[in-house]
């Protein structure tokens, strides 16, 4: 069987990675997953474990921080997340291609891994841009909203460095966005298609 490289998307919140990757998915439903992450919280109704996420508890997850088994892991209120690099080689070994929506730490985590993905950043045309879109989600506060405006300067900086990244998209336009990242995942795209 064919398997293809995982492809990580990481920017700034509000660089429009969540926009990106629902066409890309729209279009080709059948080509990419997410690989599924680990978490303490209680399953919600009709939550399916090992589907919607392996549902563990805070001894197994400590565990697992332990061994090092994750690229990330984080708390939101008071439960435990966590993407797994077994998560991520069980999509591979399926076929299909694992995209990793992460943060700069995750990608620098992600490095040290034996993953060896295609690292993409998607760019906000300017930090003024980047705030309107984010005050346009009307998703954060006046403190997120510096929070996220502190990290995106780090990022921008990270993205910056030779060898950071494979490729970088601009998202001005979104529909030129999205043909640039169409064109880097095109060949894998077709790969999938034909085998
Ligand atoms: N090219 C674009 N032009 C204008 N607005 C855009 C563009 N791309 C995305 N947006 C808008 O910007 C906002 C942020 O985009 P999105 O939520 O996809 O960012 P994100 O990188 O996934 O953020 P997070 O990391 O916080 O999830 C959204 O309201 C989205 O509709």
């Amino acid at each position: 069987m064919t398997t293809f490289k995982p492809v990580v998307l990481s920017g700034p919140s509000g660089s429009g990675k969540s926009t990106l990757l629902k066409k890309l998915m729209g279009e080709y439903q059948d080509c990419f997953a997410f690989s599924v992450s680990h978490t303490t919280r209680k399953p919600r109704p009709g939550e399916v474990n090992g589907k919607d996420y392996h549902f563990i508890d805070q001894d197994e997850m400590q565990k697992l921080i332990t061994n090092d088994a994750f690229i990330e892991h984080a708390c939101f209120s008071g439960n435990m997340y966590g993407t797994s690099k077994q998560a991520v080689h069980d999509v591979v070994d399926t076929g299909k291609i694992c995209i990793l929506d992460i943060d700069m730490q995750g990608v620098k985590s992600v490095k040290a891994t034996d993953l060896k993905p295609r690292y993409i950043f998607i760019q906000p045309p300017s930090l003024d841009a980047l705030e309107q879109r984010l005050r346009g989600r009307m998703t954060e506060t006046e403190d997120s909203l510096k929070k996220r405006m502190d990290a995106a300067h780090a990022e921008l900086q990270y993205a910056a460095e030779e060898g950071a990244y494979d490729h970088v998209i601009v998202n001005d336009d979104l529909e030129t966005a999205y043909t640039k990242l169409k064109a880097i995942l095109i060949e894998d795209i077709t790969r999938y298609s034909s085998s």
